[in-house]
């Protein structure tokens, strides 16, 4: 049976988290694009975090409001979507969500211990270095009551992790 999805799906969390990898599998699983967020950063904030110091308000509201309009694209359009997007405060995450109603677009945090995403990240070949972890953290605010949501804590194989996140986008 076909899992074909018209939501705004957004996976977010901080660096290394499987933002990527796991947003892709699920616009597979879902039959829907997939839009990597940070080939839309400016080249001055890959520069910025390319040289070790985070980003700021100022450096990420151009970017959110840009992914923000593409999402209210495929909302206006009834496509679904799968974006990967740290969307590490509230604030940016309005920003996402636009004008749409709160249950239009439906956050998935993988929430992940600091240690396992140090080592992924030292692993990577990426443009983030992992001293940039630590920020990252100091940056997060939670999904909030009022926000669709669904949280990830494990770090399973990705199928596995698909699978759990859409029967619980099912629910
Ligand atoms: N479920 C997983 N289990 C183990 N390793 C993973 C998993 N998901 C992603 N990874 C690895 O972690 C690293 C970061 O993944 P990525 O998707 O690029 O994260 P992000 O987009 O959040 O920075 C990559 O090396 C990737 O292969
Ligand atoms: O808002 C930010 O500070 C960035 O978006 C950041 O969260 C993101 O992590 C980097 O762009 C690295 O990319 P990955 O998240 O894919 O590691």
């Amino acid at each position: 049976m076909s899992q074909r999805s018209s939501r705004q799906i957004v996976v977010m969390g901080v660096s290394g988290t499987g933002k990527t990898v796991l947003g892709r599998a699920l616009a597979e699983a879902l039959e829907c694009d997939f839009v990597e967020g940070d080939a839309h950063h400016p080249p001055a904030n890959i520069a910025k975090m390319s040289a070790g110091h985070p980003l700021d308000d100022d450096d990420r509201r151009p970017w959110l409001e840009e992914l923000g309009s593409n999402l209210g694209r495929y909302r206006a359009n009834g496509v679904g979507v799968v974006l990967a997007c740290s969307s590490l405060k509230r604030s940016y995450r309005d920003i996402l969500r636009g004008d749409g109603p709160m249950d239009a677009t439906c956050f998935v945090h993988i929430d992940l211990p600091f240690e396992v995403l140090e080592a992924r990240m030292k692993a990577r070949d990426h443009f983030m270095p992992a001293s940039l972890l630590q920020s990252q953290f100091d940056t997060l605010e939670a999904l909030q009551d009022d926000e669709c949501a669904i949280i990830v804590n494990d770090d399973d194989p990705v199928a596995e992790l698909v699978d759990g996140v859409v029967v619980r986008l099912a629910d």
